[in-house]
Order: structure tokens, then sequence, then C-alpha cells
């Protein structure tokens, strides 16, 4: 016996299927359908496509062989297999294509979900995705939404197959019917054939009635007075809307306007019934294929459907059948206020929705095994929360996955954050390819720098945290020259390092995206002289029309590199201002760039956030600072510490405002479980092979005892560029999650400010504003910020009183403005744990100027619960700056003074240590640890 199924082809209705899976296609499963029912036709969409590739493992031999080959995104990977199988699809169909002559045998393969609002991107895709198939039996699916349907008509007039989709409505369909008109009208205008272009028109049905009859059963429920009449029209109102749909359609082909292009040798665009499997099951599972069936159709069935209708449905033309009984049903439904249009209305939005659900859970899963394809060139992260923060975190990326916050990420959309000009500042994310930097003028410059022994960059905050972190972890190609990098206006080091070195031979990096920071403007006034004023052995970073740029074309630079003005100072690592001192290194950029790859894809667009690592640990940062652990505590394994400083600026400069944000603790030995308040969040940064049992034995004891530790493994130093940009992903999502703008630092500029004032006074006067002690031991004097009132005047009593409130979430702060050596940061870091462990509060430290321009944002504009001793000394031997009245030591002391100044002035308790001698830091240390003990 005929099969019924090959019965309703031959009643005019195409038998479609609505499903693909790898095994099935591979077992033949579709070319027995075509044999034995007469299949002429295929649906995915991304529902269907996670179904089958999101689960098991009947993937993963094709995501291997393409990972294995390409550098590839998550939506590459998931696209190239779907690809597969769609065109293995068209080929099984290819057969049935060729026999009716173009008039069936096609296979639909869905456009982004995600795209459908946007009508351009659509075209796009669509076109993108037509090319890639390159199967004239391929249907491209576009969703009939508002902004669908103008994609329709320019997609079928460039003669692309066209699958409509979602559409629920008689008008909606109306407007693509007339989309295909308009499109097919338009190839005819420009003397292009109509012939051999197929579309369908994709109705729902099932889920209409599944919306209605959820209403109709509460009304029968709650009593209702039309119960009778309610229960007349229950699991009939779909097929009615479906039948009126078709009504129209056999009118419209009568049309002229039809007609006309009819007799050019167009094709009808078929309706198609979607949706058709049964959602109650109190409905005979064949329902929505026997009540449907009719000439010039398609009916798109499920396999469990289309094997009831196989067993047991009923071939009949229906779909004209009682036309008067369908009005009659719609009229029903109106009069008794069942909303059809509201219903269909609101359910194009969910479609979408429930496609972009599929697509972000089929994403994510690709991404899972795209991770583990790749082991470890892509850096791994484990977060260990107590129960409040983990759920927070999971709720978070949830939203923010309904949310897109990957794609509006990606697209630039400030309203992710404070819809201010965040858009104008994510020139980073390009950058994380490596294409900000023109590697051909890398590569001269690596030549110009392999003739000198060290090279020496000036040059402030994130003009050089990144170059230190590169030449501190990866280090100097062999023979490449060593890298000094200064930041600071402290006599003492700047000696130092220009007696480190030979000045008539080094060559210098002058980097500044501004090129108007004070400092490398001394810094750069200082070696000029005292390299003899050799233009060939400078170079100079900084964004197009700078002061700098134009300093360095007037004395004769050997190169200058551009930066992006779209990149902020601390996310410009990955740009010229990272890449320039490392190529002269001889670091090999183009190497380190690929190694950085597998995390940039990671963090893509594509990937949805519980699966992107710089969304997860995002997630992870922004939630523990709305819940008050906003103390970022940075445990890196030996081999990584170098990294604390970078990301020191990127967290405190980009959160640290509005009062909110998180505070970054670097460089704070680890301490007893105990030791801690419950403000912290800590993060270990592990260097595959670089063991440190006694750090690996404390931070159990840490999770044990419920604090939050975040782990991050980095198999080889080479991967150390993957960090970067999972931290400026990360760093820009805890913005979103605190509400702040992550790219701006309006609270740096007021230092500056108060600093200028003191050095422009000093060049005037010759002499800085007198300022006077409050107290004084023989070792150091104690100073307050402007005629700030202390209720002492004795200096341990101070110290006492000052460290008195120190509790958590309070934190510590001490900021030194005193050369940055092995000496201070001892004293500095015995400071620190004394008060850490007498209070259980956090302490932070910076040596200044160079914390001004990092971690300073922070203390000044993010949360007012700082502690701060800044620290100064009379400068050993100071140095005077050519072209300047003022020497660097009375800069500096400028600086800090300006820095307390601005630090009151925010809420913050201050307190200046002037160190009188050279042994003064002792003293002060004996004194701050006698001053907490309790
Ligand atoms: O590169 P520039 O413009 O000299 O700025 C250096 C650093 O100073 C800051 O602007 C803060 O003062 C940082 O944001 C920046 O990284």
């Amino acid at each position: 016996m005929t099969s019924r199924l090959k019965q309703l082809g031959e009643a005019g209705q195409a038998v479609w299927l609505d499903f693909v899976d790898r095994k099935f296609l591979a077992e033949g499963g579709l070319r027995t359908l075509v044999e034995e029912d007469g299949l002429t036709g295929v649906t995915s969409n991304p529902s269907i496509f996670e179904k089958a590739m999101g689960h098991g493992d009947a993937y993963d031999e094709g995501f291997q062989t393409f990972l294995g080959k390409a550098d590839a995104s998550v939506v590459d990977t998931y696209e190239n297999q779907a690809i597969a199988d769609i065109k293995a699809a068209a080929a099984d169909l290819r057969p049935v294509f060729d026999r009716l002559g173009g008039k069936d045998g096609y296979v639909s393969l869905e456009v982004s979900p995600y795209l459908a609002e946007g009508t351009q991107d659509t075209i796009e895709e669509a076109r993108r995705l037509w090319a890639a198939v390159g199967e004239p039996n391929l249907m491209v699916k576009v969703p009939g939404t508002k902004a669908g349907a103008p994609a329709i008509r320019t997609l079928i007039e460039d003669g692309i197959n066209i699958n409509v989709t979602l559409l629920f409505s008689l008008s909606s369909y109306q407007v693509v019917a007339e989309a295909y008109l308009a499109g097919l009208e338009a190839r005819v205008k420009k003397g292009l054939g109509v012939d051999g272009i197929a579309s369908v028109a994709s109705f729902f049905v099932s889920r209409i009635d599944a919306k209605i009859d959820k209403a109709i059963d509460a009304r029968i429920e709650a009593g209702d007075a039309e119960s009778e009449a309610l229960k007349a029209v229950r699991g009939k109102v779909a097929i009615a809307n479906a039948k009126l749909a078709y009504a129209w359609y056999q009118e419209m082909i009568t049309s002229p306007r039809w007609q006309a292009l009819a007799a050019k040798g167009a094709m009808p665009q078929r309706l198609l019934w979607a949706s058709t499997g049964v959602k109650d099951p109190a409905y005979p599972d064949t329902l929505y294929i026997d009540m449907l069936i009719g000439p010039d159709t398609v009916n798109t069935m499920p396999p469990k459907t289309m094997d009831a209708f196989r067993d047991h449905g009923t071939v009949a033309v229906t779909l004209t059948d009682d036309i008067e009984g369908a009005r009659h049903v719609i009229a029903e439904a109106e009069r008794l206020g069942l909303g059809l249009d509201t219903v269909t209305e609101g359910l194009v939005p969910e479609g979408v929705q429930q496609f972009s659900d599929a697509a972000d859970a089929l994403l994510g899963a690709v991404a899972g095994k795209r991770a583990a394809f790749l082991g470890d060139r892509q850096n791994g992260m484990d977060a260990d929360l107590p129960a409040p923060l983990a759920k927070a975190v999971d709720a978070r990326l949830e939203r923010a996955r309904a949310q897109g916050w990957p794609r509006r990420l990606w697209q630039g959309d400030a309203s992710l954050w404070t819809g201010g000009d965040e858009a104008k500042w994510l020139g980073w994310l390009a950058a994380g390819r490596g294409t900000q930097t023109d590697p051909d003028a890398l590569t001269k410059l690596a030549a110009l720098a392999r003739g000198h022994k060290d090279v020496v960059l000036l040059g402030m905050g994130g003009s050089r945290l990144g170059p230190e972190v590169l030449s501190l972890i990866l280090g100097s190609a062999n023979g490449g020259p060593r890298l000094h990098v200064l930041d600071t206006t402290d006599p003492g080091q700047i000696a130092s390092v220009a007696g480190a070195i030979d000045p008539r031979e080094a060559l210098f990096i002058v980097s500044s995206k501004s090129g108007s920071t004070m400092e490398p403007e001394l810094l750069r006034a200082y070696f000029w002289e005292l390299a003899g004023a050799d233009g060939s052995r400078f170079v100079a970073v900084t964004d197009p029309g700078s002061k700098l740029e134009a300093a360095a074309k007037a004395d004769g630079f050997a190169m200058i590199f551009p930066g992006d003005p779209a990149i902020g100072g601390r996310y410009s690592v990955l740009s010229a201002f990272g890449m320039v001192p490392a190529a002269a290194m001889g670091i090999d950029t183009r190497a380190f760039f690929e190694a950085a790859a597998p995390m940039v894809l990671a963090c893509g667009p594509d990937v949805p956030p519980a699966a992107n690592p710089g969304f997860r640990l995002g997630a992870v940062l922004g939630e523990a600072a709305v819940s008050e652990r906003d103390k970022l505590t940075i445990l890196p394994s030996p081999g990584l510490v170098p990294f604390g400083a970078w990301l020191e600026q990127l967290i405190a400069e980009s959160t640290g405002k509005q009062g909110r944000g998180i505070v970054p603790v670097d460089l704070e030995p680890v301490g007893d479980a105990v030791g801690y308040g419950s403000d912290r969040l800590f993060v270990h940064l592990h260097l595959e092979g670089d063991e440190d049992a006694a750090l690996e034995a404390k931070l159990a004891a840490l999770t044990q005892a419920g604090q939050p530790l975040v782990t991050i493994r980095i198999a080889r130093r080479e991967l150390i560029g993957q960090e970067f940009f999972r931290w400026e992903v990360a760093t820009a999502v805890a913005g979103a999650v605190i509400g702040i703008n992550p790219f701006d630092q309006p609270d740096v500029e007021d230092a500056k400010v108060a600093t200028r004032k003191l050095v422009d006074a000093y060049a005037q006067t010759g002499a800085l504003e007198p300022a006077t002690p409050i107290a004084e031991t023989e070792d150091f004097a104690i100073f307050g910020p402007g005629d700030a009132e202390f209720a002492a005047t004795d200096p341990a009593a101070l110290l006492r009183l000052h460290f008195a409130s120190l509790f958590p979430p309070r934190y510590a702060g001490f900021l030194a403005y005193v050369e940055r050596n092995g000496a201070n940061a001892a004293a500095i870091e015995a400071m620190r744990l004394a008060v850490r462990d007498a209070t259980q509060a956090a302490t932070v430290a910076g040596f200044g100027p160079r914390f001004l321009h990092s971690t300073g944002q922070a203390y000044k504009g993010g949360p007012a619960t700082g502690d701060f001793l800044v620290i100064t000394r009379e400068p050993k031997a100071d140095l005077a700056i050519p072209g300047h009245r003022a020497s660097f030591g009375t800069v500096q002391i400028a600086q800090a003074r300006g820095d307390m100044d601005v630090l009151a002035s925010r809420g913050q308790r201050v307190m200046r240590v002037h160190l009188k001698h050279e042994n003064g830091m002792d003293a002060l240390v004996a004194a701050v640890t006698h001053a907490v003990r309790r």
C-alpha cells in the first residue's frame, strides 16, 4: 500500500521533515524518507540544531577536524557543522529537486535569530549563508518580523530562495507575500528572470492553540458564563486561522498582479504549515496534518508527527472545507475576547526569543566542546564561591544571556553601562587580534632595537605597565635589549636607571597616549639632554595629533607609532603601547597574538556569558563588588607576580568611581584564613609548573573558610596575552554590573590640577607653599591635609588614631613617594602585614607618582573607606629638569601634597608622614606596627 505520506503528496501537499541530525543523515534516514514516503523537503531551525549538536558526541569528530584546521570562533565552529548537515540534506534532496524542476526538494537553513531586529544584518547574513552553502536547493530562512519583511523583498530580488518563518497572523503573512511579489517584480524591472526562485511562508499552527487553549481553560475553570462557547472553539482557532490564510492565498494567486508574474514563470510562495506537532496530548497526534491538507501547500513535520501520520493519519483535502465554519470560529474567538491578534503578535517576539535561547544553548555547548578540544592552549578558570555569591553570579550570567550582553559589548552598545560615551572606547576589542599595530613597522623597530643593549621606556600608567609585565614575564628574546621602565619623578630612581645604562647608546621609547602627561614630558627632557639630543635613538608611541607627536617630529625621532584614540591607556597593552616595547625586546608579536587568539575568540560576541571566560569572570568581579566584597586580592604564583601591577590599574581606574568600584589588593602576602574580613574576593593566577606549596595550602584554607576564590590556570608564559584580554572583557563586564562607565577616569585629573598648582607656584616663587607639621619625631614629621583638625599632637597617638577605626570593609593605603627599590618595598610590605594581621583590613600600597596614573582613580573616586598614609622624604640627591625651575624632587613632593588634598576632599582619611633621614622608613615601620597593636 502507498504510504499515507506519499498520498499526501499526491493530494498536492508537500511532506517536509522538520528535523536534521548528523547520524540520521549519515545512516541514510533522509534518503529512505524520500524513497518510501515521497518526502520533498527539510527544515531546520536553531532549536533543531541545538537538539542535534548541543548534546552527545555525534559532532565531535566534525568539531575537531574544523578546530584542528582553523583558529575558529564558536559560531564558525557551529556553522561549519550546520552547513555540512545542510549540504548533506541538500544532496539527498537533489534528485527530488531535479525531478521536479526546482518546484520542490529544498532544505532550509535559518539566519541567526540574534539578527531578527535588523534588516540590513539579516540581508547580509542570508547572502553569506546562501554563498556558503552554495546549493540551488537551499532556502534561507528569514523571520517574518517587521525588520524581516524588507529583507525578504531584497533577498528575493537577489534571487535567493527564502523560507519566511515565524508567521502567526494573516496580516503578517500578507506583508511577506507582498514582499515576495515586490521582490519578483523588482527582478522583472531589471530584466532578470523570476523562474527558479522558490519561497515558502511558514505559518505556525499549534503554538496559537497552546496559547488560546490555556486562556480558555482558565476561564472555564473560573466558571465563565461563556464556558460552552469557549469549549466549542477549543483546539479550533489555529486551524481556522490557517484556513483563512490559505483562502487569502487562493484569492491572491488569481490576482492580475500575480498572474503577470506567473506568466513569466514565477512559482507561487507556498504556505507551509509549521509547528504541527500537537502540544496538548488530548488532541489526536495528527490533528494539524489531517485538518490542513490542500494543494500547493507544505507541511513540515517533526519525526514523531510524521511517524504518527504514516501510521494513522487521514488523507483528505480539508483545507478548503467549511471556510464559513473557520470564519465563525475566528468571529467567536473575537466575540469571546480571546484576543487572537494580541496572541499572534506576542508569539513573534516569543518565537524569536525561543530561537535565541536555543542558539545560546547551542553556542554555549559548542564553546564547551571547543574549550575541551583546545585543552591548555586556552587558559582555564574555576571559581570556588560561597553559595550566595555563586547564586548571584549565576543569576547575573542568565540575565546577561537573555539581554545579549556579549553581542552588545562587541557592538558597542553604551546602554550596557551608563549610556554615555562608552562606545567610543572599545577599540581594544579589535586590538586583541593584533590589528592595531603594523607588523612591518614592528619588524623595523625590532631591527633598530637589536643594535642597542638597553631600551628605556618613559611613560606612566597604561603606557608602561603592560610593557613591564611583558618584560618581566616573557623577557627579552635571546640577544634582545634589556627593557628599563621609568614612571616616576623620584630623583633616586631616575638616577638609578641613568646609571645602569649608557645614555649615549640606549634607545628611548617615549610613550604617552595623550602626549601631554607631565612625567614622561619631564623625563623626555631629562634623557634627551643626557642622550645628546640624538633623535635617531628616540621612538614615540602616542595618539595621532598629540603634543608628543609634534615634538617627536620636530626632534627627528627615529619612529613614531600611532595609538588608537578609541583605546584608553589601561586597555592599550595589545595595541602599540604594549607591542612597540615588546618588539623592541625582540618578542615575536605575531606569535604573541596567535597564542592570545583562543581567548579572544572565547570571549567573542557569539559566546553566551556562562561559557564566555571574560563574562564569567566579570560577573564574579561585579557581583562580588556589589555585595561588598570589593577588595580584589591578587595572589599569583611566583612567575606571574608582575601581572598584578597591570591588573591593578585596569581594575581600579576602570571601576573605582562615584563612590563605587573594586579596590585591587596586589603584593599583599597571603595570610591565614582567619586574618581576612568578608570584604575580599581572591584571585589566584597559576602558571603551570610554578608551584608554591605554601601558597596553595593557604588558598585551600581560604576556600575552606568560605572565602571566594577564582583560580586562573596558565599552561605557559607565552599565554599571558590571553589574560590581558580576558581581564579587559571582565573589567568592562564588571563595570556594567556595578553600573559605572569603565572607560573614564574622572578623578585622576583633580590630583594633576592640584600638583600643577603647586609646581606653578614654585616656578613663580622658587619655593613650595610652606606646610606645618601637626607633630614630629626625630625621624619623621606628620602633616594633615589643608586645615584638617586632629585630636592629638603626639605622633604615636596620631598614628594610633589614624588606624583606630580600621576594620573591614575599611582598608589601609600606603602611598610612598620614595624610590621604588627592594628596601622600600620590604618596609611597606612589613607595614601592610602589621596592619592587616592586627585589623583584618585589606591593605594597598603604591609608589608615587606611579600609582597616581593607576590605582589613584579608585582611591579618590571609589569607595570612601580608605585610611591612607602618604609617605614622603627629602631626596638624597635631587635632579634638575632641563628647562624647568622645579627639580624632580620638588615635583614629587608637590605631587604627594596635591594627592593628599584630593584624597581628603573625597572623604578618605589621610595623613602625610615626611621622613627626615635615611632611616626614617625603619622608624615609621616600627611606629605603625606599634600603633596597630591592639
Ligand atoms: O598615556 P598617557 O596619556 O601619558 O597617560 C598615562 C596614564 O595616565 C592616566 O591618564 C591617569 O592619569 C592613565 O589612564 C594612563 O594610563
